[in-house]
């Protein structure tokens, strides 16, 4: 996968930022669309699919099982679905590259067949913690063996798997997603509470493929014994993506950028409510409805923006959007308080010890603590940072470098194509002035 190979960045400051920004389609519906798809009876077709290495993993996981997917153009799949007990088992390891949604929901997905798999990542999957997923799918009936909790995963097949009912000890949609889905093929009903709702995109699209769900926010339910129909899926345009544009045109002096036709929902948008607290000028407009999911333009102007005390209740709603909201505190007045995101420390690297590095690389205020970080405003300096392979850092400091006093490099910046390819392209195309060395 690209992590293999380095790729570095320079950002510099640039003096506004103005255009359309179309960003690619969401992530976490791309890789439900795939799987739901490859499961169902019947041929669906998927269109806004996100060309980014993590969905593109979970599409060759399931064209190794056995289903035909077609790629017409870019952004583009039919598939061809093999129905609930049609998968076929591979004898070679399933990489999920670098995607921990991909591994945990395939590994629920896998509880239930009559074969044995083995899913394996990359060196940053391959770090992070599995038994959130396999405790609760051992309590179903499922083996699945690992060392330490972590990958590899060998999941047993052939197992009579039988529903539960799982209060999660930690909001995690990919928790709740793997139960679920494992829940499609146990006897019983397979019932799934959250400390906190969290994203509902495996309940929405179960429902519009044909499944019984029933489901609200921080709870969901299925029994086992019925059939996905294949349907059609719009993926919209993924709201975390467009995150880094809402940062930078906020911090840009004079900037204004429209996002087209962005995901908008509720359970992923606590970052539009975060950056509004702060004084953020971003509006939404042509809200409408597209595949069974909320979206509008986003039209995000600059605004001078001021430190706040953020509400642990946004926490789940904004969960990959910490690192680039550190930027916008890193430049707002005054101090920034975050609590309650102790998960920032399990996602592809520590995003609360690897922004705080980079901040403090780049001279700003930051402290550290368990569970996030205490923010002083003010300006951003010039310097080098790590990103240590993750994507969310790499562009989140892409932003900062638009307003820092010089150049910053950032280093690592490969895995940028696992959520976002060709963001350096967009990015420039609307005034940043990012480039490549090495
Ligand atoms: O279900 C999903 O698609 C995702 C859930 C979140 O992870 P957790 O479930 O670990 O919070 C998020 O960080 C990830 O990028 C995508
Ligand atoms: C945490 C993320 O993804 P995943 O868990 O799928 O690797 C992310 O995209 O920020």
């Amino acid at each position: 996968m690209s992590g293999a190979q380095r790729l570095d960045w320079v950002s510099r400051p640039v003096s506004s930022l103005q255009g359309d920004v179309v960003v690619p389609g969401d992530k976490s519906v791309s890789h439900r669309s795939m799987m739901l798809s490859a499961i169902a009876e019947g041929t669906s077709h998927i269109r806004g699919f996100l060309e980014g290495e993590d969905t593109r993993a979970t599409a060759a996981v399931l064209s190794q099982l056995g289903v035909s997917i077609e790629a017409p153009s870019a952004g583009e799949r039919i598939v061809h679905g093999v129905g609930l007990h049609g998968l076929r088992g591979s004898d070679k390891s399933l990489d999920c590259g670098n995607a921990g949604t991909g591994m945990r929901l395939l590994t629920g997905l896998l509880a239930g067949q009559s074969f044995d798999s083995t899913l394996i990542g990359d060196e940053s999957l391959s770090k992070r913690p599995m038994r959130r997923v396999t405790d609760p799918l051992a309590k179903m009936g499922a083996q699945i063996d690992s060392q330490d909790g972590l990958p590899p995963l060998r999941v047993r097949g052939g197992r009579a798997l039988h529903g539960i009912r799982y209060e999660l000890p930690v909001a995690s949609a990919q928790v709740k997603s793997a139960l679920l889905l494992a829940g499609l093929y146990a006897e019983g009903s397979t019932e799934v509470i959250e400390p906190h709702p969290t994203r509902d995109y495996t309940e929405r699209m179960l429902a519009a493929f044909g499944w019984p769900i029933v489901f609200s926010p921080g709870h969901a339910k299925l029994e086992g014994g019925h059939r996905l129909c294949a349907t059609d899926v719009v993926v919209p345009a993924d709201f975390s993506s467009a995150a880094f544009f809402l940062v930078a045109a906020s911090i840009v002096p004079g900037s204004t950028l429209r996002l087209p036709a962005v995901g908008l929902n509720p359970r992923r948008t606590g970052l539009l409510e975060a950056l509004q607290l702060m004084g953020a000028d971003i509006h939404v407009e042509n809200r409408s409805e597209s595949g069974g999911e909320a979206v509008g333009d986003l039209v995000v102007r600059y605004a001078p923006l001021h430190g706040i005390e953020l509400p642990e209740a946004l926490v789940p709603d904004m969960i990959d959007e910490f690192p680039a909201l550190f930027i916008a505190a890193a430049v707002a007045k005054g101090r920034t308080v975050i609590r309650g995101a102790a998960e920032l420390r399990v996602k592809e690297s520590d995003r609360i010890a690897t922004m705080a590095a980079g901040m403090r690389a780049l001279g700003v205020r930051i402290e550290e603590t368990p569970d996030g970080a205490i923010i002083d405003g003010g300006s951003i300096g010039t310097g080098t940072v790590e990103s240590h392979g993750d994507h969310r850092i790499a562009m989140s400091f892409a932003a900062a470098g638009l307003v820092a006093e010089g150049e910053v490099t950032i280093r690592d910046c490969a895995n940028v194509a696992t959520s976002f390819p060709g963001f350096l392209e967009l990015a420039n195309g609307c005034g940043f002035a990012l480039s490549t060395t090495g």
